[in-house]
């Protein structure tokens, strides 16, 4: 049986998969299934993928069917660039004001949610259509894209807030793996493939360009690898020991905002 694997087609998560693209002959066995994170939760929460580098909530909804990789996560040293709250006022005048929610994220939607009500103090209207919306949330690719524009008079980090917050760094995703992966048969295909992983974000550092030009092969984008630089020198796959207790004390607040109903502690493969 193939490993199913999901592959978020954004920038933010090229590192982690450009080796496997136009390689078929060397990397048999596993099979990837393209979506937006929100889609990938979904998933694996069904077992129909076997692990993605999903929404690090998505973990915490469903702590009995998952594990964690302990040493692979999305984030940043400072700002991410790619999670981004685009607004015509600032953070603290967002009462009563719509604010357009991205279908495609688990974990930012809930993290603007947590910020608003304990952090900013304010209590907006959230909303899933963008026509005639006073702010926007948007992630990966898109949020790049509509930063680059420069078209709205404020515009937040997400990554940045929580830090200011917190003085630590925030986990967008993390890999989540379904304890379907864990079978006798499946197991040594997936820590090869995490072992490929590893390989693939080495490499990725070691040469982006080379990277980002068979990526943008298969996954268009308006942006060189030159103006991409700086994108790639703040984001951080690392999950450090410091970013596991970003993460948990995330779980926590969700908890409080009722977002989550409980705060798993984290398992890990
Ligand atoms: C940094 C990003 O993080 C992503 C954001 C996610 C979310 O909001 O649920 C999930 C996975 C991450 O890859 C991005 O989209 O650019």
């Amino acid at each position: 049986m193939n490993l199913r694997v999901g592959r978020i087609p954004f920038l933010v998560c090229a590192p982690f998969f450009h080796l496997f693209l136009n390689d078929e002959a060397r990397f048999e066995g596993y099979s990837f299934d393209d979506g937006a994170p929100s889609a990938l939760n979904q998933k694996l929460w069904t077992g129909e993928i076997h692990l993605a580098p999903a929404s690090s909530i998505a973990y915490a909804r469903a702590p009995q069917d998952l594990v964690l990789a302990p040493d692979l996560c999305t984030s940043c040293k400072l700002e991410v660039n790619s999670v981004e709250l685009f607004s015509r006022y600032p953070l603290n005048e967002l009462s009563g004001k719509r604010i357009y929610m991205t279908s495609q994220s688990g974990t930012s939607v809930a993290l603007l949610r947590v910020i608003c009500s304990q952090y900013a103090n304010v209590r907006p209207e959230y909303v899933t259509e963008r026509a005639d919306c006073d702010a926007a949330l948007l992630i990966g690719d898109e949020a790049l894209i509509e930063k680059a524009k420069g078209s709205w008079p404020y515009c937040y980090d997400m990554a940045l807030l929580w830090r200011d917050w917190h003085g630590l760094p925030f986990v967008f995703g993390a890999w989540s793996i379904h304890r379907l992966a864990l079978s006798c048969e499946m197991r040594p295909r997936l820590e090869a493939f995490l072992e490929n992983v590893r390989e693939s974000i080495a490499k990725f550092r070691a040469c982006p360009q080379k990277a980002l030009k068979k990526w943008a092969e298969r996954y268009p984008v308006p942006f060189t690898a030159e103006e991409l630089k700086g994108y790639y020198d703040s984001l951080d796959y690392e999950f450090t020991d410091e970013r596991k207790k970003s993460l948990q004390l995330y779980f926590n607040l969700c908890v409080k905002e009722e977002i989550l109903s409980e705060s798993p502690t984290l398992r890990f493969l």
